[in-house]
């Protein structure tokens, strides 16, 4: 009988994640298995890969062990590798928990964006604190066709661009990533958010995900977007010292931002497993080949 490699499969606003618990880091996943475990059709599907690890068993974890436990080992499911996810950590968090590694309340995870703040609540739903904004200055154009706007450029630990539009149609069909200028602003490619306006604090979104193609959902992005609303709203945080919570739809459901004044973004929203199962080793080892 072949080797079963444990998962379990689990959304938030339904930007949906392949989790494979791998305590001690034993488990060897190369892109082309990410990308095969991520696919739709001839894998278990998903928009990335959650790989569970001790954060003292990875090598680019090691040094944030005295602060947290577990490190998200986060992979877009093209299989290329991003500095964080802000829909993962708190699936990631919900794994945690009903795996009996955390329990309600507030809990750190390492990322390769840095070591995030979680909190587990009693109602479902998960918070987490995602760290400051970065914002590069020079402009950015994004396209679509022939449309064109201007975007900001946004670094939520990954780089985001964040363009305001008429209408979320606008964006086409994001079957492929959109074009933007100077290619010098996101030399590693990008996360490409489509933005309207529903009403004060209140904006929805479209996203093409690097590495994923357009999602339900990206929470780096609605952070993203949230910064870049508050700033063309002038209501900037660390300008006005007033906190700016914004409620964002994305296709997949809600999320509530706020931005505090000392640029700290906190989000929330849901983190659900939906199922589990086994991996046959053999299977991965055959199809990653292929
Ligand atoms: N869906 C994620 C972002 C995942 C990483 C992104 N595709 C990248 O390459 O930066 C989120 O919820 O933040």
């Amino acid at each position: 009988m072949s080797t079963r490699i444990a998962f379990l499969k689990g959304h938030g606003t339904e930007n949906d994640f392949v989790i494979v618990p791998d305590p001690e880091n034993v488990i060897d996943l190369p892109p082309a298995a990410v990308a095969v475990l991520c696919d739709r059709r001839a894998g278990i599907g998903g928009d990335g890969l959650l790989h569970v690890v001790r954060s003292a068993a990875h090598p680019e974890a090691k040094t944030m062990a005295p602060e947290a436990e577990w490190f998200m080992d986060y992979r877009n499911g093209d299989g290329s590798i991003a500095e964080m996810c802000g829909n993962g950590v708190r699936v990631f968090a919900r794994y945690l928990q009903r795996a009996g590694h955390a329990a309600e309340g507030d809990l750190a995870i390492a990322t390769r964006g840095g070591v995030k703040t979680v909190h587990i609540a009693k109602d479902g739903d998960v918070t987490v604190g995602m760290g400051k904004a970065l914002l590069p200055e020079g402009d950015v154009t994004v396209s679509v066709g022939e449309r064109s706007w201007p975007a900001r450029n946004v670094n939520m630990g990954n780089p985001h661009a964040v363009a305001f539009v008429d209408d979320l149609s606008h964006a086409g069909d994001l079957l492929s990533p959109p074009p933007f200028s100077p290619a010098a602003a996101y030399p590693d490619g990008v996360n490409v958010e489509f933005v309207i306006d529903r009403g004060p604090g209140h904006v929805a979104l479209r996203v093409h995900e690097r590495g994923a193609g357009e999602t339900r959902s990206c929470g780096t992005g609605a952070c993203a977007v949230v910064v870049a609303a508050a700033r063309r709203d002038g209501a900037d945080p660390t300008a006005t010292g007033t906190p700016a919570t914004y409620t964002v739809d994305v296709p997949g459901g809600t999320l509530v931002i706020t931005e505090r004044p000392d640029g700290e973004i906190e989000m929330t929203g849901p983190a659900v497993i939906v199922a589990e199962g086994e991996i046959d080793a053999e299977w991965l080892a055959t199809a990653t080949r292929a």
